[in-house]
């Protein structure tokens, strides 16, 4: 499935670092976790950030893979977590889109908490808990997917 569309939503460093500071203050009591599960590789940043605010250091990834053949969206689960069914673990993705991601994640870990950072509209239902809502033909841009350019002054790109 490939993803056209002209709105992207621009996610700072420091940005991304306060709202997940945000989804940590909503996982207390921390000693309420065994540990935290990251969902490659997107869920390994906040799962730092929660790591550090919850005073977690056991951390686990399922590694997950999807791409595209013959226009269908096909995850592959490259490497699977240490627990049965997820119990006492906070599995953590940077976002949720389709939902297709998700419902792999609650079929593979079905008493876990699932938690993103942000979620559009039609996988927001599969998550336990994230912090803000993006419209669904929205790109999110990611602080790891960019860099700082120069751009010219708005007079100079007149005419
Ligand atoms: O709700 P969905 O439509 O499934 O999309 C959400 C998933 O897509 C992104 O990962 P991606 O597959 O791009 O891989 P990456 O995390 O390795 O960048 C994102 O990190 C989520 O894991
Ligand atoms: N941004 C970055 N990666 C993604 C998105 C998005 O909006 N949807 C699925 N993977
Ligand atoms: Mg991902």
């Amino acid at each position: 499935m490939s993803f056209k569309t002209n709105k992207e939503f621009f996610v700072s460093w420091e940005e991304f670092h306060r709202a997940t500071r945000e989804l940590a203050l909503r996982q207390l009591p921390a000693d309420q976790w065994k540990g935290i599960i990251a969902v490659t590789r997107g869920g390994l940043v906040p799962a730092g950030i929660l790591a550090r605010e919850l005073n977690i250091r056991y951390i686990d990834t399922v590694c997950i893979s999807s791409y595209d053949h013959d226009s269908q969206r096909e995850l592959k689960v490259l490497k699977g977590a240490e627990t049965s069914d997820g119990e006492g673990f906070l599995v953590v993705d940077d976002l949720v889109d389709t939902g297709e991601t998700a419902k792999a994640i609650r079929e593979m870990f079905p008493k876990a908490k699932f938690v993103t950072v942000y979620a559009k509209p039609q996988g927001s239902p599969l998550v336990d808990e994230y912090v803000a809502d993006v419209e669904q033909d929205t790109w999110i841009q990611f602080p790891w997917d960019m860099q700082l350019n120069y751009i010219a002054p708005i007079a100079e790109s007149e005419a």
